[in-house]
């Protein structure tokens, strides 16, 4: 087969080789025909003329050019088949209208894969979980790239530079792996079993919950400051002045906007790239801005302990444990070495990632509280009888029902319904030939819904609940990504967001102050987010 395909792209080379050429020797022709001419018979006028013909001539080989190059590349790069074929044209177009049921719909007609071309792209959609193993796992070197373009406040966050080295939405590089992995065990070794629980906690008592709250925007705003603490902890202690309150009205702007996924949304990048004007860029940097302060202060910090290290024994408790401390440890290892730009990236992808996602899965599970009033209510008893007042991380794995209602929410509604990386090179996987600055998407959403769940649409947490754990299809299950690039939290995030709902079920009753929305509505794009909503919190006494 592989002989086949090489001998057509030889073919095809040949082909467009010798259309060159031909063109060549046309416009040759053409030119010693032209030269030959008697310039003195009725000149102006022929000039005129052969000035037209040779025009035309010329556009004409460079359409037989295109088309032959078109053909050449058709030839050469091979995709699953899918929406991408003419006579489909028209799925491929209402691809980005009703996304969720597409997604749904296109891994029923291609179990495997299919090719379907997005308003970013040709977008290579693995339906299976093999697929997607043998993808983002056995070739996630090469298909490592997160999206890029989609943002439109991320698109020159530093002029001259192509690739940032952002973590969350973009970068292939060294830098890329090295900061995964100084989050990672910044995670492990200095904030899990520390003060991971004590700065969750902080932060839910914080989170005063009005009669009606507003709830994307409630758990929007416990997300940022969660954020900020693991991020930066010692900017804690500004966050009452007036230039905190405008840098997290900024970021709430930003987050209002940032998962749309629309072609109205790719426009409107199109044309800030063309005119540089846009009123997101323009928030984008005075954040950017703020955090580089927040840089610049720990940098003067770090110095004024050094100066008093002179005098003192060093103390290991002496150093901030938090992202950008672990991020500036590694500043040494850095190839391109990460300046402050690009720190200041890191730290403002850590923070709005985290709060997007925090803000996602709490909506969903608030939503899901009220829809689902019996199975919350075991779940309060559980927390109640657990005596769960406070966040305590290890204590949330022992919350089986809450746990099984975490699970079951982000299942029904992933905040990330479909993971999106795009190829670094070209490369030869199975019968295809994938170019360079493809995107392929994994279809967590269709995983989610796939056969291997019994009755895949009902809310059921029994099925978390049995005895006999092999009967769940994790391999169907995917909220925080896969391979090299998941999640950094993901080892701990069923139990963070367990303990966060079950401390907020044991402290409030949920009821619903008007029509609620479904699960099938809201923004769907990079990121599923429930619409606008709100909810009545009533506080219940505290009993053991
Ligand atoms: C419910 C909460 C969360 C969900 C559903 C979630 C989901 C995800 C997913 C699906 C990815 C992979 C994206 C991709 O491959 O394109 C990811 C990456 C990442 N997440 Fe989360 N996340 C959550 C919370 C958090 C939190 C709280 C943090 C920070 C403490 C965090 C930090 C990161 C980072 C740094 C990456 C990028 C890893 C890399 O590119 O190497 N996430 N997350």
């Amino acid at each position: 087969m592989e002989n086949i395909t090489e001998n057509i792209v030889e073919k095809v080379e040949l082909a467009a080789d010798v259309g060159i050429k031909v063109a060549n020797v046309v416009s040759n022709a053409f030119e010693a025909t032209v030269a030959d001419t008697d310039h003195s018979a009725g000149a102006e006028e022929g000039t005129l003329m052969n000035y037209f013909t040779s025009f035309g001539i010329h556009i004409a080989m460079v359409i037989i050019v295109i088309l032959l190059k078109w053909q050449y590349d058709r030839n050469r790069y091979r995709y699953p088949k899918g929406p991408r074929d003419w006579r489909n044209i028209k799925d491929a177009i209402s691809f980005h209208r009703k996304k969720r049921e597409n997604l749904l719909a296109l891994a029923t007609d291609y179990p495997d894969s299919c090719t379907v071309i997005t308003h970013v792209g040709r977008l290579v959609l693995l339906n299976d979980p093999t697929l997607i193993n043998e993808i983002f796992i056995g070739r996630a070197d090469l298909v490592s790239n997160k999206v890029d373009g989609y943002l439109e406040n991320q698109l020159r966050y530093k002029e001259g530079k192509f690739i940032r080295t952002g973590i969350v939405f973009r970068h292939q590089d060294h830098n890329a792996r090295i900061v995964h992995k100084a989050l990672v065990q910044q995670l492990d070794n200095n904030l899990i079993g520390k003060h991971l629980d004590s700065l969750v906690q902080e932060q839910l008592k914080q989170m005063r919950l009005s009669e009606t709250f507003d709830v994307r925007r409630t758990t929007f705003y416990f997300g940022v400051r969660l954020l900020i603490s693991l991020t930066c902890s010692s900017t804690m202690s500004s966050i009452d002045d007036k230039a905190f309150e405008l840098f997290e009205q900024n970021l709430y702007k930003i987050s209002k906007v940032i998962h749309e996924d629309t072609i109205e949304k790719s426009a409107k990048i199109a044309i800030t790239q063309l005119t540089g004007l846009s009123e997101t860029l323009d928030i984008n940097e005075n954040v950017l801005d703020y955090i580089k302060t927040w840089i610049k202060y720990r940098h003067s910090d770090i110095n004024r302990t050094e100066d008093t290290n002179n005098e003192q024994i060093v103390t290991s408790t002496t150093k901030t444990n938090d992202f950008l401390q672990a991020i500036l440890d590694i500043i040494d290892q850095s190839v391109p070495r990460l300046d402050e730009d690009d720190i200041a990236a890191c730290v403002l992808d850590i923070i709005m990632h985290g709060s997007e996602m925090l803000k996602g899965a709490l909506s969903w599970l608030l939503l899901y509280t009220v829809k689902y009033p019996e199975e919350a209510d075991t779940c309060r008893r559980e927390a109640r009888d657990n005596g769960y007042s406070t966040f305590n991380l290890s204590s949330a794995e022992t919350l089986r029902q809450t746990q099984a209602f975490v699970k079951e929410v982000l299942r029904l509604s992933p905040v990330v319904p479909i993971v999106i990386h795009s190829t670094l090179q070209d490369f030869k996987w199975r019968n295809f030939h994938i170019q360079k600055r493809t995107l392929f998407g994994a279809n967590v959403f269709a995983l989610h819904h796939s056969i291997a769940w019994k009755e895949s649409t009902k809310f059921d947490l029994t099925r978390w609940l049995e005895q006999d754990e092999s009967t769940i299809p994790t391999h169907s299950y995917a909220p925080f990504g896969f391979g090299p690039r998941a999640c950094i939290a993901e080892k701990y995030l069923f139990n963070l967001l367990t303990g966060i709902f079950a401390v907020l079920l044991y402290h409030n009753n949920f009821d619903k102050t008007g029509s609620l929305p479904e699960p099938t509505e809201g923004t769907f794009g990079l990121a599923n987010m429930p619409p606008k909503y709100s909810l009545k919190a009533t506080p219940l006494s505290t009993r053991s």
